[in-house]
């Protein structure tokens, strides 16, 4: 792949930033290679962008749904054709093996195509008045101009499964994604460019979070600011959008628990310990990262986990034996070593791991070995945070009723899993964690683009997206009285 320097897409047109720098994106496997590089744009190249979406908005609207439909399902089809460059691209920028990169940019497809079909769906309820000659309905209409602000763990689905469901309804959109997912993001926007949206509908500009993620925040004709990212970040842009009245949706962090009762399948329950926890390492909001373990299985569990986890192959996405890659980035990097060293500070005992792994070429990149912490408790900051990197921490209780309430002890609520037959533990942990993923013999991670997601308590600021519920953020509704 040569490297390249990618333009912002606004007004249906690959625009250089008057700005003349550029953010390079290198890779986390090998720090020297650059993957590619994007804009350091502009306020004033955002306020074009956003003129721009609004512009379109108009023309955009009207169109009927099946008409925008046909857009999405012609971009669907050009991704498809650039399934394997998007994905090789995505490896070698945030460093997911290439089978997730490829599932990942598959599931973009897909998502486009469920909204797609979204356009033939009904748009509203015929409501009985009180008036025998009258007819109400309600009808669902677009919010305007949306923001889209994305985080770099999943650079293809997150802004598909956002600028979606914005489309088919009707909005037009302006999309700021992470800078260290801007290249892969900017390989959907050529698919998006070919697909051959109206001029102004989807707009894609980089730069710094704090210039046009904020500027998007702040900017009175972005009527609607979709963000996934950190809580820090989440809560101002949900502060600054909500005081000028603007709508806002945001989905933040996790620190997901998986519970394991004594009675549990062991083998199925280690399996889902490691590929929600370690999968992409540990950078996903769902991943789980405190597995709560019943006493009396304690032991046997710890050293089935310890067998397999000493077997994860880590090396570069990009190599088929492969099974986690590196960090993100040198600031993950940094992150995640912090973590470590405060976990062992604050007295739990590392069962595994712990490492910065340096040997061949792994010395290039940004490398940590799968880690598992024993005898962790609650007050500790490794049980509290979210780390966004391979570490687990082991936690024992005696009961069910223990594990819940240990699991709800966290300004989190993302996802939560439990692995047990026993039914009656099923539904109370349905009923009382707090959680708004609940998975049951099954890992944390894993979201199906046609369910609602999102979170509980500082997970989310409420809201939902994807599936039908993706509807209530991205249109308003009006309530129509017609008498003849
Ligand atoms: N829940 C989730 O899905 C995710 C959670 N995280 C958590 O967040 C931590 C940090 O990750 P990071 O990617 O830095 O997350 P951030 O919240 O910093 O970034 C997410 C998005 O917001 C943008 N942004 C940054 N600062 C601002 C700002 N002041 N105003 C508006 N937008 C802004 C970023 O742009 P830019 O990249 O240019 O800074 C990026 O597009 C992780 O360690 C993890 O704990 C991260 C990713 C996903
Ligand atoms: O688990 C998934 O597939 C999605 C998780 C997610 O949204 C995230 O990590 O940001």
């Amino acid at each position: 792949m040569s490297e390249k320097t990618f333009s912002n897409y606004i007004g249906g047109e690959w625009k250089a930033s008057a700005s003349g720098e550029v953010i390079q994106s290198t890779n986390p496997a090998n720090k020297t290679e650059v993957v590619g590089s994007v804009q350091k744009s502009t306020r004033d190249e955002l306020n074009e962008a956003v003129g721009q979406a609004k512009g379109a908005l108009k023309a955009w609207r009207k169109l009927a749904g099946a008409e925008r439909g046909n857009y999405l399902y012609q971009a669907a089809a050009i991704m498809e054709e650039n399934l394997e460059e998007i994905a090789t691209t995505m490896t070698k920028e945030m460093g997911k093996s290439l089978p997730e990169a490829k599932g990942e940019t598959m599931r973009g497809i897909q998502i486009l195509k469920y909204y797609a079909g979204e356009g033939m769906r009904s748009e509203g309820d015929v409501i009985p008045s009180t008036d025998a000659s009258a007819f109400m309905f309600s009808k669902r209409v677009p919010v305007g101009v949306v923001g889209v602000i994305t985080p770099w763990n999943f650079p293809v689905a997150i802004p598909i499964w956002k600028m979606a469901p914005a489309l088919i309804y009707g909005n037009t959109v302006v999309l700021k994604p992470a800078s260290e997912g801007s290249v892969t993001a900017a390989k959907v926007f050529e698919c998006f460019d070919k697909a051959g949206f109206p001029a102004g509908v989807v707009n894609f500009i980089t730069g710094s979070g704090s210039v046009i993620g904020q500027g998007l925040a702040e900017h009175n004709d972005v009527n609607a600011v979709t963000f996934t990212g950190s809580n820090n970040v989440g809560r101002n842009i949900g502060n600054t959008v909500g005081a000028r009245g603007g709508k806002y949706q945001l989905e933040m962090g996790g620190k997901n628990p998986i519970i394991i009762a004594e009675d549990c399948d062991i083998e199925a329950a280690v399996d889902a310990t490691l590929s929600g926890g370690l999968k992409s390492t540990g950078q996903k909001c769902t991943c789980s990262s405190r597995v709560i373990v019943q006493s009396a299985i304690y032991d046997q569990f710890k050293e089935r986990l310890l067998e397999k986890a000493k077997d994860i192959t880590v090396g570069d996405g990009m190599d088929g034996s492969t099974w986690m890659g590196p960090c993100a980035s040198e600031g993950q990097f940094n992150t995640v070593k912090h973590y470590i060293a405060k976990g062992q500070e604050e007295g739990a005992a590392l069962a595994l791991g712990g490492n910065v792994l340096t040997e061949g070429n792994l010395k290039d990149g940004y490398y940590i070995e799968p880690t598992i912490f024993d005898n962790v408790t609650t007050d500790m900051t490794i049980a509290q945070e979210e780390i966004f990197g391979p570490v687990l921490a082991l936690m024992k209780v005696e009961t069910i009723e223990d594990a819940i309430d240990l699991a709800n002890d966290v300004e989190f609520g993302l996802s939560a899993s439990i692995f047990t037959k026993n039914i009656d533990h099923i539904l109370s942990f349905i009923d009382d964690i707090e959680a708004g993923l609940v998975r049951i013999n099954s890992e944390t991670a894993g979201v199906e683009l046609q369910a609602p997601f999102g979170g509980m308590k500082a997970s989310s600021s409420y809201s939902r997206e994807q599936g039908q519920a993706a509807k209530e953020f991205f249109t308003t509704t009006k309530t129509v009285f017609i008498k003849g």
